[in-house]
């Protein structure tokens, strides 16, 4: 059995590193490459903290895929090189899987249609977390029943964007089944700016950001006299490798991109 060749950028990042041990334990997954803005030619093993693997370190990713032989690009940086080293990937025909959120509509919208028409399989996942993509279907189901939802998502403070690519998600979804709908008083006012929240379709999204928190979301539906609370909690980065290993072993064998891994649970 051939090996799937993956490339890691972020690799000393909170999720990257959790990547590289969960690739390491993996007998089908081979880490080829690292992209990382610093230390290159440094290899994985190098690092302390990191295991103990010979895969070298790139600051540019062309070097890297043209260097190396690699199936999959598994993108944990941040919304800005995220985007960037997607493209590229497709360019090169290296799949990505991208867990790398705050990508504009715009920039999914133009990653979909270069995916198409390169015919290069991409997976986008704002969340790898089995229960929160069960979350995040079971708010669907009940935002049928039950329009008037706010989302409150709650995340460590070195977050980069807000709101989290969940909560985007989670909103995107609802939308699907929700008729639009502005809720709160007609006539009310913010005295101080944001109070409310962020306005999708006339839902709310609250951003909460402390240190402490890992990622965590509630989506709360209000009826009379009864609401409703579906809760997600991710303790531990652990929590999302079994999506990312998922999102590697389909994305071998898509030619489209996918946005959200629900579509490939079965
Ligand atoms: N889809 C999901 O399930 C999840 C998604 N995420 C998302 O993943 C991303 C990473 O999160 P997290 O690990 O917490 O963040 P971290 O800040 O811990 O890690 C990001 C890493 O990327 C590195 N980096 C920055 N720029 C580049 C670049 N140009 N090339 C290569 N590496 C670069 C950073 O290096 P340095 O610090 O030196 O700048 C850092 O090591 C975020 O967008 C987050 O929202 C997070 C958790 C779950
Ligand atoms: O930055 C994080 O930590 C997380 N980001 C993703 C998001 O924006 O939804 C997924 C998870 O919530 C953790």
């Amino acid at each position: 059995m051939s090996k799937v060749r993956v490339v890691v950028a972020g690799p000393r990042g909170k999720m990257g590193s959790e990547a590289l041990r969960m690739i390491e334990k993996q007998e089908d997954l081979e880490l080829v490459a690292c992209l990382d803005h610093k230390y290159e030619g440094r290899k994985v093993s190098d690092f302390e903290e990191l295991p103990n693997l010979d895969a070298i370190f790139y600051s540019d990713i062309n070097n890297c895929f043209q260097s190396v032989k690699a199936d999959v690009l598994v993108d944990l940086t941040t919304p800005e090189f995220g985007y960037l080293h997607t493209k590229t990937a497709i360019h090169y025909g290296v799949r990505p899987v991208v867990g790398t959120t705050g990508f504009t509509e715009e920039q999914l919208q133009e990653l979909t249609d270069l995916s198409e028409e390169k015919g290069v399989g991409v997976i986008i996942a704002p969340n790898f977390a089995l229960g929160a993509v069960l979350m995040m279907q079971f708010a669907k189901w009940a935002a049928k029943y039950f329009p008037d939802v706010e989302i409150i998502e709650k995340h460590h403070d070195n977050k980069l964007d807000a709101p989290s690519g969940t909560a985007v998600k989670t909103a995107a979804l609802i939308k699907e089944v929700r008729e639009t709908k502005t809720q709160g008083h007609p006539e009310e006012k913010e005295t101080i700016s944001g109070a409310r929240g962020a306005d999708v379709d006339g839902m709310r999204i609250h951003s909460m950001r402390l240190p402490g928190l890992v990622a965590h979301q509630e989506v709360v539906f209000g009826s009379s006299g009864e609401n409703l609370t579906i809760k997600h909690d991710s303790f531990h980065r652990e929590s999302f490798m079994t999506g990312v290993k998922l999102a590697i072993d389909n994305v071998m064998k898509l030619d489209i991109l996918v946005y959200g891994l629900e579509n490939i649970l079965e």
